[in-house]
């Protein structure tokens, strides 16, 4: 398979005032298309920054990213963007309106085929068929997530970014959530970048784990449990361990430019 993401060396500075913080500095890295990639690493490391930047929320400094061989500028409707937050649908549309609404802004609304049809189609994907006419005020966190995992995949993004999407869910429904999430994977074939703190949950997801350091890219680790993953299995304690070492020690980072403070970064599982 092709890589469909190419992240060529790219810094992002933030710049408030005087002061200058580094978000992520010379990250390099490149996405098959199909894969499962997640991103690991302390609080503060740079991991929304870096999805902000393949998003085309943040300006890089220097470097580039590019998606499909064109170079990433701007926000577009490639690139799908879920956040942990729980409150990220229309709360006046319902959730078959705010799916609509969504492919009908960026044009992705199948010709000849019926949008409520095809709204059908996403919320039997996640498992929300005949929930189709709430509001989201009458969902819960983990419906309201699977209403954006719907409504994201609805506009045929080539990448879905997920920044901690199911941060806020208790355990017992971010389990749930993983077997959809891996469903929608495996039917949809969409390529997932997925940032955690949880290295059991980029474990159980994943393809590949980028281990993050202050600001920089530590490792880039190929996952070779085969699915599905049992946590019960040595082979899954001993990759459990090696990412856990990647993640300890190594907390401060000075950045090569002049004037940068590096982030501050705590470990925080
Ligand atoms: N808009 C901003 N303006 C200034 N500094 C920022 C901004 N956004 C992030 N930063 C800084 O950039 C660094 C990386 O932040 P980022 O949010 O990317 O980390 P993270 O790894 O996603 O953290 P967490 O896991 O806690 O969400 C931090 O030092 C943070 O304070």
């Amino acid at each position: 398979m092709s890589a469909i993401l190419n992240v060529s060396g790219i810094t992002k500075i933030y710049e408030s005032g005087k002061k200058k913080v580094l978000g992520v500095e010379k990250v390099s890295f490149s996405v098959k298309e199909g894969e499962f990639v997640s991103i690991i690493g302390p609080s503060g490391c740079g991991k929304s920054t870096l999805l902000r930047c393949i998003a085309g929320f943040e300006k890089v400094n220097c470097g580039q990213v590019l998606l499909g061989g064109e170079k990433v500028t701007k926000p577009g409707p490639d690139r799908f963007m879920i956040f942990q937050g729980l409150d990220q649908l229309f709360p006046w549309l319902t959730v078959e309106e705010n799916i609509i609404f969504a492919m009908k802004a960026v044009g992705k609304a199948t010709k000849g085929v019926d949008p409520v049809e095809e709204t059908r189609h996403y919320l039997e994907l996640v498992g929300l068929l005949g929930h189709g006419g709430c509001y989201p005020y009458q969902l819960s966190g983990g419906m309201k997530q699977r209403a954006s995992i719907a409504r994201a995949l609805s506009v045929k993004p080539q990448i879905l970014l997920m920044d901690e999407p199911f941060g806020s869910l208790d355990a017992f429904s971010r389990r749930t959530m993983h077997h959809m999430v891996l469903k929608v994977w495996e039917k949809t074939g969409v390529t997932v970048i997925f940032v955690t703190h949880d290295i059991e949950e980029a474990i159980d997801l994943s393809d590949r784990i980028l281990v993050f350091s202050p600001a920089r890219l530590k490792a880039d680790v190929a996952n070779p449990l085969p699915r599905p993953r049992e946590r019960n299995q040595p082979s899954y304690r001993s990759f459990l361990l090696k990412i856990s070492g990647l993640l300890e020690g190594d907390f401060k980072t000075d950045s090569a430019f002049k004037g940068v403070s590096a982030p501050e970064a705590t470990l925080a599982f």
